[in-house]
């Protein structure tokens, strides 16, 4: 991407779908360059909250800006030559190739006398480059499998070349590699990445910050030690989790353990119903 990168943020972000409120009173910062996580449960409104950063859903109160100017009174167009959105599941047109598909994300901005120009192709060939998929160019969408297609879909987003980069789960389907991957290549990429992640210790180590989303609401946020302090993930996600250094690297990862979260030991000394 050559654009530069520009700060995104939500203030007070109620949304409602079907008569039903699924965020409230949502704010937060995602600074200029910043690889942002968002993770939480399923159902706990991680898609919901992108796609109203992104203008597909209109939230019912609060305010949206990008570099400080609010989306709501953008146009689609300018919108989208400022903000790229990934969605979660993309549907592919079936006839379409990989790099007439990747072309759609220059649509923001072309006239229709004007598409495939040079500087068009150049960034459809920079961005399934930087996927790994250039050599894939002139397959057919559909037949990609499910990890290639995440890959053409992110490319497509690249290609918009926006200052904000929004991506919902951009990991389902990838193998670890591939995970590994992408995460580290957004960190070259340069420009202002919201992503929404469910592997909390993928997140914890390619994201400079994270939001925890719960029911609707950010119970956490900050980075990734104080986001998912053990107490957050068994509050949020019921499980029993914590920190540990791996001695081979010297990395700090969050790791599991399976059943409920354990209870804090008894006081041998608080009198209980057994021994009063
Ligand atoms: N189009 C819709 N119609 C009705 N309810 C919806 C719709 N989209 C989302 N919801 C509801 O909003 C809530 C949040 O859904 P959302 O998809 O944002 O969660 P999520 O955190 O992204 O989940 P997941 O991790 O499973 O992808 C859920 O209760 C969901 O059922």
């Amino acid at each position: 991407m050559s654009r530069p990168p520009v700060g995104l943020s939500a203030s007070g972000v109620e949304v409602w779908i079907d008569d039903h409120p699924v965020l409230h009173d949502i704010s937060l910062e995602v600074p200029a360059g910043n690889i942002v996580g968002l993770v939480g449960p399923n159902g706990s409104g991680k898609s919901t909250l992108l796609r109203s950063v992104v203008g597909a859903l209109r939230p019912r109160r609060g305010t949206i800006t990008v570099d400080g100017r609010a989306t709501g009174s953008m146009s689609t167009r300018e919108r989208a030559r400022q903000i790229a959105f990934v969605p979660q599941e993309v549907d592919l047109p079936a006839d379409m190739l990989v790099h007439e598909y990747v072309a759609l994300g220059r649509l923001p901005y072309s006239s229709p006398w004007s598409m495939g120009r040079s500087g068009d192709r150049a960034a459809v060939g920079r961005a399934l480059r930087s996927v790994g998929m250039a050599e894939h160019a002139y397959s057919a969408v559909d037949h990609l499998s499910g990890g290639e297609r995440r890959r053409v879909a992110l490319a497509r987003g690249l290609a918009q070349d926006c200052g904000v980069l929004v991506l919902d789960e951009p990991t389902n389907h990838l193998d670890i590699r591939h995970q590994l991957d992408l995460l580290t290549f957004l960190r070259t990429v340069g420009t202002t990445v919201l992503v929404s992640l469910h592997d909390l210790d993928l997140a914890a180590r390619h994201c400079d910050s994270i939001y925890v989303l719960n029911d609707g609401r950010i119970p956490a946020h900050g980075e990734a030690v104080s986001a998912l302090d053990p107490a957050v993930v068994a509050e949020v996600f019921g499980v029993s989790a914590h920190w540990a250094v791996n001695f081979a690297t010297g990395r700090t990862h969050l790791v599991f353990e399976p059943g409920p979260p354990a209870q804090p030991a008894p006081d041998p000394t608080r009198p209980t119903m057994e021994n009063r």
